[in-house]
């Protein structure tokens, strides 16, 4: 099988609640770090909601609008760097309301795909403030087909699935996963590369927003469930090596997607 090496890099940052002036300049000092290493990254991925947190109440008035300014400022960087970037999530203002939006550019500085979360998540009252996604979420990566999910969305089985069955061979998920549940983190990201035999690549962000704290681990997990890079509490840049032959490797030897049942899951409507 011929070695198909990718390296990405996860910016684990530490968010202000409600202060995206500071969000954008600690952002944009994580990404030169990324860039500035003795090898470059392929593919850049940023945390959820990183202009803004979760500062909701306030959520109208300091949303990007259209994503217009992270859309100038991320085609501007991956083309001048000749990275893909996966900008994480924004807080994204549009006519209908504010969005949980991932946007995806090329190395060409060109926008590669978008995707709104999808499963709002009523313990952080995102129901209340945002719009919920009407679709699933994928891109292509330097010709390697990916899907995207949000945080909470790592909880539905069905949707990891469904991008698998649709062609990803990587799943990326920007997050703001809080204590105290790093074990359904570690878990649920393992379970979903496990069981769809494809590299998860998560990335948390870091830090104390109020009366809530982040615990990092941002992870890098193969086909295999194995956990190829972990990081700590701290802010960091995460870098990991994969190789996306891996994935047929993997569902080669265990054929799991040949031995599927269709016609006995009733995931009900
Ligand atoms: O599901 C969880 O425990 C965390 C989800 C979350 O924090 C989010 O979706 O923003």
């Amino acid at each position: 099988m011929p070695f198909k090496p990718m390296r990405v890099a996860l910016l684990q940052m530490h968010i202000e609640a409600g202060q995206p002036e500071a969000n954008f300049t600690r952002l944009q000092e994580m990404l030169q770090a990324a860039i500035n290493g003795e090898t470059k990254p392929d593919v850049i991925v940023f945390p959820e909601m990183w202009n803004t947190g979760y500062a909701l109440d306030a959520i109208g008035g300091i949303a990007d609008d259209e994503g217009r300014r992270t859309r100038a400022l991320m085609a501007e960087f991956s083309r001048r760097h000749g990275v893909n970037i996966v900008a994480g999530s924004i807080a994204e203002k549009r006519d209908a309301g504010v969005f949980n939006t991932i946007r995806v550019f090329d190395r060409n500085g060109e926008e590669a795909g978008d995707y709104d979360k999808l499963h709002l998540f009523r313990l952080m009252d995102e129901e209340k403030h945002l719009q919920p996604g009407g679709k699933i979420g994928r891109t292509t990566l330097d010709g390697e087909s990916a899907g995207l999910m949000i945080c909470y969305d790592i909880r539905f089985p069905e949707l990891a699935r469904t991008l698998a069955l649709q062609g990803a061979k990587l799943l990326i998920v920007p997050a703001e996963w809080p204590n105290p549940r790093l074990h359904h983190w570690r878990t649920l990201l393992t379970a979903r590369a496990i069981e769809n035999q494809m590299y998860v690549i998560a990335c948390n962000r870091t830090g104390v927003s109020g009366s809530t704290s982040f615990f990092g681990h941002s992870m890098v997990i193969d086909p295999w469930g194995e956990v190829i890079a972990e990081a700590g509490e701290e802010e960091t840049v995460l870098m990991a090596d994969i190789d996306l032959a891996l994935v047929d490797e993997v569902r080669g030897r265990i054929p799991v997607f040949e031995d599927r049942r269709p016609d006995f899951y009733d995931f009900g409507k």
